[in-house]
């Protein structure tokens, strides 16, 4: 790249960082909270173009809280959370933003460094719990070893270790499956087993996406309210990524709505179920399937996430927008506060 095409991309980033920066610090809170990620650029350098699957994404995570990021599929939920752990993989890379944990910005940090905070001040579950465990280990060799790279305990205390963790988070008879391999395992049994494993080095902060997406439905519940426990008792932070609004009403505490790349409504569970502002938040919950009607949805929302690669020039819900106006495509609203500490990125403060 010559030195003029860098300036461009540089001034390109910095133009369209702005309005990122003023959403980030409206929506900062006085005390440091554990995580506080701010106006997070994250991109993909692909053949179709630039995919902005993070565009300026910023929110906070205080101790003990639980924060639920739901959308669509392919707004950027699971960019946006292996951002935090810098676990994105070329030809993605963090074009701008910070990710403060903790008073460090894990943005400036190196892969061996990001590995101290890894799997023992922050934990990852992802939704097929069968791509976490290796298969030729057996499940207490694995849900020990964090506690042998981070804490150097030896094979013995790390077994003994592994039966507790599986006991805390209900698997039965801990001491007869400690040395099971991850085969011999019920798909809810492992995913319990990958959280013991991440929760071996009793994190500050357990990232999980889509934890439970990939089990039956009782099995999903146990697995949120294992979760929650966890979350009560060890006064751990958790971040729950979910296209599923259902899975985080009981679980979360906050909830962060993310479309196309961007976060549009921001507030407590309580304000965004009761009070939902972004006319994308409203949808959602209108789409939420009906138990009573076989799980059908009762009105799905019209149309599609744009493509991240071009997204369109004013708000980017506006093509599927049932309130969208002419002043619609020429804005490109960003968070802004529309009640106490509850945020939307509508130009529009009550849209009905
Ligand atoms: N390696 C990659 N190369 C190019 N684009 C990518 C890559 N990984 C993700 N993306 C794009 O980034 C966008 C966000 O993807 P992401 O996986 O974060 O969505 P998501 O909200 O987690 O969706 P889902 O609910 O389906 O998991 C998508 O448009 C996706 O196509
Ligand atoms: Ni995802």
């Amino acid at each position: 790249m010559s030195d003029l095409e860098m300036n461009k991309q540089e001034q390109n980033i910095s133009e369209a960082t702005i309005g990122g920066e003023e959403e980030a610090e409206r929506i900062s809170r006085n005390n440091e909270p554990l995580l506080s990620v701010q106006n997070l650029h994250t991109r993909f350098d692909t053949d179709e173009g630039t995919v902005r699957a993070a565009d300026g994404v910023s929110f906070e995570v205080e101790k003990g809280e639980i924060l639920g990021i739901v959308g669509e599929s392919g707004c950027g939920k699971s960019v946006t959370s292996l951002s935090l752990m810098g676990l994105v993989d070329s030809p993605g890379y963090i074009a701008d933003g910070s990710v403060m944990f903790d008073g460090v910005d894990l943005t400036e940090l190196s892969q061996s460094e990001l590995r101290k905070y890894r799997g023992s001040r922050i934990s990852m579950v992802f939704q097929e719990p069968s791509t976490a465990m290796n298969p030729v280990y057996n499940i207490g060799w694995q849900v020990g070893e964090p506690l042998r790279i981070h804490e150097d305990l030896q094979k013995e205390a790390s077994r003994t270790r592994a039966i507790d963790l599986m006991r805390q988070v209900g698997i039965p008879s801990p001491e007869d499956r400690v040395d099971d391999y991850p085969h011999q395992f019920s798909g809810g049994m492992l995913q319990r087993a990958v959280i013991s494993m991440a929760l071996a080095c009793e994190p500050d902060l357990l990232i999980a996406d889509e934890p439970t997406t990939a089990l039956d439905v009782t099995i999903q519940a146990q697995i949120l309210d294992i979760i929650k426990e966890l979350n009560e008792e060890l006064d751990m932070s958790v971040v729950i990524v979910t296209h599923n609004l259902g899975v985080v009403a009981e679980t979360c505490d906050r909830l962060a709505v993310m479309y196309a790349g961007r976060i549009v409504e921001y507030g407590t569970v309580d304000e965004i179920f009761n009070d939902p502002r972004h006319p994308y938040t409203q949808g959602l919950i209108e789409a939420v399937p009906d138990p009573t009607r076989d799980g059908q949805k009762l009105s799905p929302i019209s149309g599609t996430v744009p493509s991240l690669a071009s997204t369109p020039k004013g708000c980017n819900f506006e093509s599927r927008c049932p309130y969208a106006t002419e002043d619609c495509s020429k804005s490109d609203p960003r968070l802004r506060e529309v009640d106490d500490r509850h945020f939307s990125a509508c130009i529009f403060d009550n849209p009905t």
